[in-house]
């Protein structure tokens, strides 16, 4: 019996990035990108593991689309390379990278499997950031190249299209961090590069709408829920300050064509903010079809005079964790839903990224026995369902991830995956949580 039943027309998926699972790094005429040159650099990613190989999607999409096939997932969302289309980022076009996506879109749609794409997924041409990256408005401008060329390809096959995944992400950890690619630790350029990265979003939009294509299309923050230490003064407003540092700094801009207040003040304060005009924003404001959130757990934070440059440090709860060390919070998406359908206009929402890292074990059967990741998954769809109960418009759920996969700067070290692959021997072996989300599927919601 269904004990939570979800909308019928509720979208199950499944999610992946290209330079996470699909390896030919160098193959069929593709660029280097940015992960190719990080990852080749020692001591940048555990172990100096990088994508060369990863999961082989490359070469073994179709089986890989068999298993999706096999488990009744309907939805897939993914990622294009954008060096396997213009290997030096714009110009001259790489038509085997062209015959690839169509061939895999292709493989999809004879399976019944309707694709989402992710236009990018971090991996940025190296020629591009030869001259400034994210920096350069050029790049921008090669952005809207690269998106015409796949709108113009794929437009009239893929209903779901992504401008970017993460660009916190993207500015942060790649550029304040530096422990992402291209490994820049310069907050004042890692504000530059989110704001380019939105105007490159709305410019597509813009594109997108122009095409007259019958899709739907939107971008995809990483969204966490927000609590303070304690209800001091100092730990409310250090709350306040990261959630507009995390949240509201992306989500206003896109969604109410404006940054907030708070951190344009604060950021000029430190003199980190980037320089922008009204036409900008209009730009990022262009109105898109859903928000995409990618939700992992909460963060707690306190105020810390010694935390450059927000003053803001993050708690380290004895709670439950992922492998990843992140506290299991599942309220916290409940929360996050709730504050978007009450801040944001009850905009349409896809979970574009939900799921957890835990240390799977092949038994002597050969099975993963991962009940662990099933409890992950049950606890955050039960807040899912209890937010669309409570009127969220909520229209879809792509778990992460379909493969165990490059996980950026952990590696291997760490698998997301419902299906465990033996990086040695590239078999694939679906875990007992692939079974779970199945039967989710197929009854389109949770029994018990
Ligand atoms: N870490 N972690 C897992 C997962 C990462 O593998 C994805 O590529 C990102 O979109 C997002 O950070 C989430």
């Amino acid at each position: 019996m269904v004990k939570y039943k979800f909308p019928d027309d509720f979208i199950w998926g499944v999610a992946t990035s290209a330079y996470q699972i699909e390896g030919a790094y160098n193959k069929d005429g593709k660029g280097e990108n940015i992960w190719d040159r990080f990852t080749s650099i020692p001591g940048n990613i555990y172990k100096n593991h990088n994508g060369n190989v990863a999961c082989d999607h490359y070469h073994l999409y179709q089986s890989d689309i068999n298993i999706l096939k096999e488990l009744g997932i309907k939805n897939y969302r993914f990622s294009i390379s954008w060096a396997r289309i213009f290997p030096d980022g714009y110009g001259k076009v790489n038509q085997k990278g062209i015959e690839y996506y169509r061939r895999l879109i292709n493989a999809l749609l004879d399976k019944g499997i309707q694709p989402a794409i992710t236009l990018y997924h971090w991996d940025l041409p190296q020629e591009l950031q030869d001259i400034g990256g994210w920096t350069n408005k050029k790049v921008v401008d090669y952005f809207v190249e690269y998106a015409e060329l796949m709108f113009k390809e794929f437009g009239d096959l893929v209903p779901i299209w992504i401008t970017h995944n993460e660009p916190w992400v993207v500015s942060i950890l790649g550029h304040a961090w530096g422990v992402h690619a291209p490994g820049i630790k310069d907050y004042k350029i890692a504000l530059k590069v989110a704001h380019n990265i939105l105007l490159s979003h709305g410019k597509v939009v813009k594109l997108y709408r122009s095409m007259s294509l019958k899709g739907k299309i939107g971008i995809t923050l990483n969204l966490s829920s927000i609590h303070s230490a304690t209800d001091s003064e100092k730990d409310l407003l250090a709350a306040k300050i990261y959630d507009g540092f995390m949240n509201r700094w992306f989500l206003d801009a896109i969604l109410k064509g404006s940054y907030p207040e708070d951190m344009k003040k604060l950021y000029n304060e430190l003199n980190i903010l980037p320089q922008f005009s009204d036409d900008d924003m209009k730009i990022i404001n262009e109105r898109i079809d859903f928000l995409g959130i990618n939700y992992y757990t909460r963060s707690v934070v306190k105020y810390d005079e010694n935390a450059y440059p927000l003053k803001v440090s993050m708690l380290d709860l004895d709670n439950p964790k992922t492998d990843m060390g992140w506290e299991i919070y599942p309220k916290g998406l409940y929360e996050l839903l709730i504050n978007l359908h009450k801040n944001y206009d009850g905009i349409d929402i896809l979970i574009t990224e939900n799921g957890a890292a835990f240390n799977d074990i092949v038994n002597y059967k050969g099975k993963v026995v991962d009940d662990y990741r099933i409890d992950y998954l049950y606890r955050h769809l039960l807040e899912a369902y209890r937010a669309i109960c409570d009127g969220v418009n909520l229209k879809g759920y792509y778990l992460w991830s379909f493969l165990d996969n490059f996980e950026w700067a952990e590696g291997y070290s760490k698998r997301f995956g419902i299906v465990f692959v033996d990086y040695n021997t590239q078999k694939r072996i679906i875990k007992d949580s692939a079974y779970w989300y199945s039967d989710v599927i197929k009854n389109n919601g949770i029994t018990e």
